[in-house]
């Protein structure tokens, strides 16, 4: 059986970090969309990233920030991957010598296939539920019967996971990664460690 990865987004404090690491996380993510209730400045993402041990990969999540800001940010903080949340083109998404990956919001009706097709630079496609006017961390789950089952790129799945569901959900989809923010959090933007632990142990098939 392959080794599911998985990513714990919306990191907003060492603690969590540290947390999320010690817990055998593969990545966390840094949300730089400051309308998020999880948004980190650059000070902030600077000592999250100063205190993960080695092999932690570190993802910052950008919607539809400009060109500019995105340099900035990667100037200051030391990010390993790139994750695009908002409408960009693939042609926003290239020439940060980064790797990047596209989140694509499902609802019924979206071609997920086609979409994703269009993206073909990115390392992965994340699949995300869709909310009107709320670009992401909705905590809501979406219909993964909608997922493709030959999508060229690694597949993250997202939107709505939790302790409870996540096998449920990779027994379902099988993809590459999944990605957690609001189902291990006791409010938004700080983590609950025991939820946490116990979201990475479900995954890794540890329980
Ligand atoms: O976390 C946020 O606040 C956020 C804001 C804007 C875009 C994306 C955001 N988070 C990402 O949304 C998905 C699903 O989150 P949840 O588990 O349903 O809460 C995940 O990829 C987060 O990284």
């Amino acid at each position: 059986m392959a080794i599911v990865r998985t990513k714990i987004c919306g990191i907003t404090s060492v603690e969590d970090a540290v947390v999320a690491a010690e817990a055998g996380a593969d990545a966390i993510g840094l949300v730089f969309y400051r309308p998020s209730p999880r948004a980190v400045d650059v000070r902030q993402a600077r000592a999250i990233v100063a205190a993960l041990p080695p092999f932690v990969t570190t993802v910052g999540l950008f919607v539809n920030a400009s060109r500019c800001e995105i340099n900035e940010t990667l100037d200051a903080v030391r990010l390993d991957m790139l994750q695009f949340h908002g409408d960009e083109s693939p042609a926003d998404c290239d020439g940060y010598h980064k790797p990047w990956y596209k989140a694509l919001r499902v609802k019924p009706g979206i071609d997920v296939r086609a979409h994703a097709g269009e993206y073909q630079g990115a390392s992965a496609i994340l699949l995300d539920s869709y909310v009107a006017g709320v670009p992401g961390g909705t905590g809501e789950s979406f219909d993964w019967s909608l997922i493709p089952r030959d999508l060229s790129q690694p597949l993250v799945l997202a939107g709505g996971l939790n302790p409870e569901n996540v096998e449920r959900a990779i027994a379902q989809v099988k993809p590459y990664a999944v990605d957690v923010s609001g189902g291990v959090e006791v409010r938004k933007g700080v983590k609950d460690a025991d939820r946490v632990r116990d979201f990475v142990r479900r995954v890794r098939g540890w329980v």
